[in-house]
């Protein structure tokens, strides 16, 4: 596998993302920024309904945004057409889901060659090849996704998102339906994506023991960036648990 143009970083600059909810106006982004540097891990934390899923979603180009930009290796998407944004999203950004969502009729290999446009040609059976192999899933290539554990099937998932090459990995609590070793395991496959491959990661979750692979945690609240804790590299639970609600001011979590 090849490693990635490390010229890829991604700005959240003053997003605002507003819904309406009946009569009434929720602000799920309230002037949120971030920035994600080539060959970082970054987890963004923050209690249910802070925004953290509206913050990666707006950074994949999936929702249009009310206010302030979102840049992708110098591109504003807000300036990109449908089109267009699709290609530049599966050419710069893999992502990555808690359901996996995968085509259950297609083979784990047909899931992976999924999003790879035709111009690959013979270039992608070798790709195809190298990602089972490094997500160690060579001999279950012909499986369907009905017949992987759920560990599997996010491997496969990570390697869809990886078969365009992409400098920055999109995850939505992506071992949220996992059990703690499985989840684990996940957690490790991306740190060596980014300790590699200098991949950079964003990755959404509730846990501290997944937040604990990131270099640096991004701390939501009601939609505004609270605290941003740098983890050690000591990968302690009860260190990140306890730098998180301490950033929350001792509330009780959800
Ligand atoms: N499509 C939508 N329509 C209306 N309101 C929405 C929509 N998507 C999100 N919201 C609201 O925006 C706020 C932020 O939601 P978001 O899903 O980003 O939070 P979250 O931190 O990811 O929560 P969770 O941890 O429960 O997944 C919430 O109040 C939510 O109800």
């Amino acid at each position: 596998m090849t490693s990635t143009d490390s010229s890829k970083p991604l700005h959240v600059q003053q997003v605002i993302k507003t819904y309406q909810q009946g009569t009434s106006k929720v602000h799920a982004l309230d002037r949120v920024s971030l920035t994600v540097e080539p060959g970082e891990f970054v987890a963004i934390m923050g209690a249910s309904g802070s925004g953290k899923s509206t913050l990666l979603h707006a950074m994949a180009g999936l929702i249009d945004v009310d206010g302030g930009t979102v840049t992708i290796a110098g591109q504003d998407l807000s300036q990109l057409a449908d089109g267009p944004l699709t290609r530049f999203r599966r050419d710069n950004l893999g992502i990555v889901f808690q359901a996996y969502n995968l085509i259950p009729s297609l083979t784990a290999e047909a899931n992976i060659r999924l999003p790879a446009p035709k111009k690959m040609g013979g270039e992608l059976d070798a790709k195809v090849d190298r990602l089972l192999q490094r997500l160690g899933m060579i001999e279950r290539r012909h499986h369907k996704p009905g017949a992987l554990s759920g560990g599997e099937q996010q491997r496969i998932a990570i390697a869809r998102a990886l078969i365009c090459d992409p400098a920055i990995l999109l995850a939505d609590e992506p071992t949220g339906s996992l059990d703690s070793v499985t989840g684990t395991q996940i957690c490790k496959l991306l740190r060596r994506l980014v300790d590699e491959e200098r991949r950079s990661i964003v990755m959404v979750t509730h846990e501290p023991h997944v937040a604990m692979w990131a270099d640096r945690i991004c701390v939501l609240k009601d939609g505004t960036n609270l605290a941003e804790i740098q983890t050690d590299g000591t990968r302690d639970p009860q260190t990140v648990a306890r730098q998180y609600q301490e950033a929350l001011g001792g509330e009780v979590l959800v």
